[in-house]
């Protein structure tokens, strides 16, 4: 995930020099420098000395152990006062509290909850903070995810979990979606290519008409949806296999993980 935040922040004009990134595996580090010629180190408390704003892309349970590697610099005071770094996680479930519990209190953290598409820019982030977060901290982090696609504020941190299982997770779905109607592509006998093409196109088309439509998607669906014609006959396949609560499972599901992810 940090190599698509990466990629959209570039592609949005970021400055390769401008970011660091702290990874310990070597093979990570030359592969960041290959792919974005950006800055690297293996020591995690290189950030704080680079950066105002700090991005924590680690697997939830690791994200403690990077805060007690920074907390001893992030703490530190300068000419007699602290300086206010923003730090911004990524991980899904863990919460504001259970954070900010673990760092001194000059810092500001935001809980974002980006998806891959950042890396194209056209990404959705979440964003929570607790009320009393400072103003500039907020705007930075409305402005660096901006970057690489839009982003919502959350009032209440519980609606996090939905937010990986409607926004976080969801890319895999529409994969997992698209891979099976390629499949079902080509055992009905179209080319591989031809199937990619067909599948990809009338995707994106779907998605960007319902983007720029304010009909409504069951308005949309009735339009391709001639009375006794073909997709009628598709519809009714889904609907027997009970797709909404196949689907609402499916989410009910991430969002419970995210829960778990929660409690550690
Ligand atoms: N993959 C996705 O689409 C999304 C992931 N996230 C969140 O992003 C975080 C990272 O997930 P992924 O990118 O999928 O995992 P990943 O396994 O691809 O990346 C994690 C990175 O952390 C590095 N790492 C491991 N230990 C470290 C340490 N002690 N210090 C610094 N770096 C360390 C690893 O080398 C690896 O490059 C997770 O918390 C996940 O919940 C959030 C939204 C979407
Ligand atoms: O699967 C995961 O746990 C992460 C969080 C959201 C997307 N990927």
């Amino acid at each position: 995930m940090a190599s698509a935040i990466i990629r959209g922040l570039i592609k949005h004009g970021h400055r390769s020099a401008h970011i660091l990134v702290c990874a310990p595996s070597q093979r990570t580090r030359s592969r960041l420098v290959q792919d974005f010629n950006v800055r690297v180190h293996s020591d995690n408390s290189a950030a704080v000395a680079f950066a105002d704003i700090i991005i924590l892309a680690v697997k939830p349970f690791i994200v403690p152990l990077v805060c007690d590697e920074l907390r001893p610099l992030l703490g530190q005071v300068n000419n007699g006062r602290s300086e206010q770094k923003l730090l911004i996680s990524i991980a899904a479930g863990l919460t504001h509290a259970s954070i900010s519990d673990k760092l001194p209190q000059n810092v500001q953290l935001v809980c974002a909850m980006p998806n891959l598409p950042t890396a194209i820019g056209k990404g959705l982030t979440g964003l929570f903070v607790p009320g009393h977060l400072d103003r500039q901290a907020v705007d930075d982090a409305e402005q660096l995810m901006r970057a690489v696609g839009d982003t919502v504020w959350l009032e209440d941190e519980q609606q996090m979990a939905s937010i990986v299982a409607t926004a976080g997770s969801s890319p895999a779905y529409f994969f997992l979606f698209l891979e099976a109607m390629e499949k079902a592509a080509i055992a009905q006998g179209l080319p591989a290519k031809t199937a990619s093409k067909a599948v990809l196109q009338s995707a994106m088309g779907a998605v960007s008409m319902a983007m720029a439509s304010k009909e409504g998607l069951a308005n949309l669906r009735h339009q391709v949806t001639s009375p006794k014609g073909t997709t009628e006959q598709a519809v009714l396949a889904f609907q027997h296999g009970d797709l909404d609560a196949l689907v609402a499972r499916a989410m009910d599901s991430a969002a419970r993980r995210a829960k778990e992810l929660a409690l550690g």
